[in-house]
């Protein structure tokens, strides 16, 4: 049985196939062998392979032609980030960053992916890599390595649009100023927010200051901004302190203050002159500092034994350096153990750590965020159901509306007989010679990549490749 299909438009099936060409008769190897055509490819036909096949002439390529995985991976990887620039070239993309979203599965189509996503980034695109599943060998080890070292950005899961509501629920506590609270004035309400939340926070913040321009105005902004929240019931407003020196973090919580500086070359200057500036703005702004509750804590993890540290003063008096002490219901030592919080009950309050969110990834951030996905979660391996996670990841996927490019195969998709109800992308890079499936792609892009293929192993398996252009390593079809 053979079928034809015309890509371009939309694939049909051909009764008879075999009219007449010399190079279709040639083509007669097997069965399970069916045709393509890509009629702006010059009408020529193509064979495509079932999954055996596939599976057949990629062991053939390891064990009688001695290639390694890395060899043909590299090449497969790097082609499908070639036709990528080819079809969505830097200068076409609608958002003003390139990035990509490259989503990788547990088997050598991810690899791919991987290899892929490096080629990008040396191309000027900003792939960020959801690799959910990854799997313990040395070469996805070695593929992550290369692109973590590339500053490459990885999820392990879906992006998420919303910021999770125990991040933006604050509990007001009432804290007991007393050691007997008798009447209400007794008590100091304090505003948790989450931890997580405030580190939020300062990035929008400073992403803010960088975005707007230096302004007088803008001490009138922060304080106009800051009493709106006096016209609107239940709501408040976080004031951060910003450092003096930006290598210095300064956490506010509540009416706690705490500097934190890692040290290099003994060097303490800028640690100290934050101190110096933090008692000035205070003073200048009718704030006391609290020298005698104030508690320095110094981890000093130098082989040097004997490292001796002078102490801090503010405002004339010096703060009294501890062993250990509890921050935010931590308790924090010099040489850093854990078990203190792990033996009792005490810990910071389960409120402040989310649990991993559960609710359904979202398509709306891809579409927002991405330019387009590179799918690389399954090649010619995929067998039955989808299992999780990448049944939840490729119903996103149906629903994104920026185009995906898929490797080798639309992941999801039957090797054979294709998927009608699918993700459907926009480019297929089909890797050696298409499959089956190839006949059901209806995108805008088919090319054919991992030009490798030894000429002896091209007539054995009368692959009836195109001939690639020039140099290239990559070859549109339709
Ligand atoms: N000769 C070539 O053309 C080369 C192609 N390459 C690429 O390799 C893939 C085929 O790789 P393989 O590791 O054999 O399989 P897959 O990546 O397709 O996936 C295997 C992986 O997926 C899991 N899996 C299978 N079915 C399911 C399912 N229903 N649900 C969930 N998970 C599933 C399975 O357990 C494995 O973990 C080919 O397509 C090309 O992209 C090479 O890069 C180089 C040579
Ligand atoms: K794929």
């Amino acid at each position: 049985a053979c079928v034809r299909a015309c890509t371009g438009t939309c694939p049909r099936v051909c009764e008879n196939p075999y009219k007449a060409s010399a190079a279709r008769q040639a083509c007669t190897m097997a069965n399970t062998i069916k045709y393509l055509e890509f009629p702006f490819f010059g009408g020529g036909w193509l064979p495509s392979y079932s999954q055996e096949e596939a599976q057949h002439i990629d062991e053939e390529l390891f064990s009688e032609y001695s290639f390694s995985v890395d060899q043909l991976m590299e090449l497969a990887g790097q082609s499908c980030a070639i036709a990528v620039a080819k079809g969505y070239p830097l200068q076409s993309l609608l958002k003003s960053t390139p990035r990509v979203l490259v989503v990788c599965g547990p088997g050598n189509n991810g690899g791919d992916g991987l290899v892929c996503a490096r080629h990008l980034k040396l191309f000027g695109y900003d792939p960020t890599v959801l690799y959910p599943k990854r799997p313990n060998k040395q070469l996805f080890h070695n593929l992550t390595t290369q692109c973590e070292k590339m500053e490459i950005a990885f999820l392990s899961k879906m992006p998420e649009t919303a910021v999770p509501t125990c991040w933006k629920t604050s509990t007001i506590t009432p804290v007991s100023k007393q050691s007997s609270a008798a009447c209400l004035n007794d008590f100091r309400p304090v505003a948790l927010t989450a931890m997580v939340m405030k580190c939020f926070e300062k990035l929008v913040l400073s992403h803010l200051k960088a975005t707007l321009p230096p302004s007088p105005r803008m001490p009138f902004l922060l304080f106009h901004s800051a009493l709106t929240h006096l016209d609107n019931r239940n709501t408040y407003v976080h004031m951060l302190c910003v450092p003096l020196h930006g290598s210095n973090i300064i956490i506010k919580f509540a009416h706690d203050t705490t500097v934190i500086r890692h040290i290099s070359d003994d060097d303490e200057t800028a640690y100290r002159e934050e101190l110096q500036h933090l008692a000035t703005w205070c003073s200048s702004n009718n704030l006391s500092l609290s020298t005698e509750k104030t508690k320095e804590l110094i981890v000093d993890y130098r082989k040097s034994k004997g490292c001796t540290h002078s102490p801090v003063h503010i405002n004339g008096t010096e703060v009294e350096r501890v062993s250990s002490f509890k921050f935010l219901g931590v308790h924090i030592s010099e040489d850093l153990p854990w078990t203190l919080n792990t033996s009792g009950q005490e810990g910071i309050p389960a409120s402040l750590f989310p649990e991993e969110t559960k609710e359904g990834p979202s398509a709306e951030e891809i579409d927002e965020v991405y330019n387009l996905v590179v799918d690389a979660i399954f090649g010619f391996s995929f067998k039955g159901a989808v299992r999780e996670p990448f049944g939840d990841i490729l119903s996103v996927l149906k629903k994104v509306t920026v185009p995906i490019a898929s490797v080798d195969i639309p992941s999801g998709w039957d090797v054979e007989k294709g998927s009608s109800d699918g993700i459907q992308p926009d480019m297929l890079i089909s890797l050696t010679a298409p499959k089956q499936a190839a006949a059901h792609f209806v995108g805008r892009y088919h090319y054919l990549g991992g030009r490798f293929v030894p000429p002896a192993l091209e007539k054995k398996y009368k692959l009836g490749l195109p001939q690639y252009p020039g140099t290239d390593c990559v070859c549109q079809l339709n």
